[in-house]
């Protein structure tokens, strides 16, 4: 029986989950601003990246966010409230900030045991997460013995220990080799399937560039970048070569595509805007135009992610007269390239 007086469910859109709002956060250091007029939002059920090169204030901010260290103005939120204000913290967020602050002489399993038992969670909870992080035998052993890729796996099964709602992670990857790095992503995909909110930071945009459905790229301490990763993407365009470039152009603009010349790709390069293949390659076969190498170009997030951190506006404060970034990289090269697959 449905009781007429009981309040309208929540509209079927209404996003489910809690999201994490940082409004103007900002923190000094003396006169030394680590963390400068911040804001950014993270979506419950997706995997925010949270990128900056060294020092740019991402574990300042992830300290903010955790009632870690106070910040100079503004406010981190999750779900609403500030961490201190949370009436069930360790169910709401879990977080691993740091991969080392484990008692070295007590074994992995006894850390989380303890953990638990101060929260009234049971160790049979503690056994799951151990086999969930794939180290169910390794953490009987003392912790002080453990490489680092098993410190952030004990790290993550300590973050899990409350089935939280809110997942804040920094550098995760840090220590995992690359099969430790697949089974994270899937984890973490897992993990926002089941409608997490899930922060991850990182230095390195190729790292997490596989694994997170939108950004937050911060240089210096403040925003440089906000988004999905489908927007930093952009609209992928398709790269044509062919011996007839004048003929085919032609078909292509008639055909209704906006197509041009594209001369940094070689001779008889076109591009096209869009990457509609199956038009392309059928329109070019009906002009019995040869086609001699068709693929999408896509913009080169790295050199892109390097062109927004380490531009003359944004250069990293802590190089400042250090000179070219990674291989070569610098601050005058621009983002006019694309990737080769
Ligand atoms: N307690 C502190 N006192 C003074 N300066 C600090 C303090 N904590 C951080 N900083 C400075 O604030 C800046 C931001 O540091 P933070 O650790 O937040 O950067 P990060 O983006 O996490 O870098 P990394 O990727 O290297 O971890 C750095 O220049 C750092 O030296």
């Amino acid at each position: 029986m449905t009781d007429a007086t009981a309040p309208p469910a929540p509209p079927p859109s209404a996003p489910p989950g809690t999201a994490i709002e940082v409004e103007g956060l900002s923190k000094k250091f003396g006169d030394f601003a680590a963390v400068d007029d911040l804001s950014f939002r993270v979506q419950p059920g997706r995997i925010t990246g949270f990128l900056g090169p060294n020092g740019a204030g991402k574990t300042t901010t992830l300290r903010m966010l955790l009632g870690l260290i106070r910040p100079s103005a503004g406010r981190g939120l999750i779900g609403g409230q500030r961490y201190a204000d949370l009436p069930a913290p360790l169910s709401t967020v879990g977080a691993a900030l740091e991969a080392t602050n484990f008692h070295p002489g007590r074994t992995g399993r006894n850390h989380l045991r303890v953990l638990a038992a101060t929260h009234r969670i049971p160790d049979a909870r503690v056994d799951e997460l151990l086999e969930l992080v794939g180290i169910p035998a390794a953490a009987r052993k003392r912790a002080g013995g453990y490489s680092m890729g098993m410190r952030q796996r004990l790290g993550l099964a300590a973050a899990l220990l409350g089935d939280p709602d809110v997942l804040i992670l920094d550098e995760p990857a840090n220590g995992l080799d690359p099969e430790g790095i697949r089974w994270l992503r899937g984890l973490l995909r897992h993990l926002a399937g089941g409608g997490k909110t899930i922060l991850v930071s990182s230095h390195l945009l190729s790292e997490v560039e596989q694994t997170v459905d939108d950004v937050v790229i911060i240089a210096n301490g403040q925003l440089v970048r906000q988004g999905s990763m489908d927007d930093l993407h952009g609209d992928p365009n398709t790269l044509l070569r062919t011996s007839d470039a004048d003929r085919l152009l032609r078909m292509l603009r008639e055909g209704g595509f906006t197509a041009d010349h594209s001369p940094e790709h070689g001779p008889g390069a076109l591009r096209v805007v869009g990457d509609d293949m199956v038009r392309i390659g059928d329109l070019a076969l009906a002009g019995g135009a040869p086609v001699h190498e068709m693929r999408t170009l896509r913009t080169d997030l790295e050199r892109l992610y390097f062109e927004l951190t380490e531009s003359p506006q944004h250069q990293n404060r802590n190089r400042a007269g250090a000179g070219p970034g990674p291989e070569g990289v610098g601050p005058m090269n621009t983002v006019d390239g694309e990737d080769q697959r």
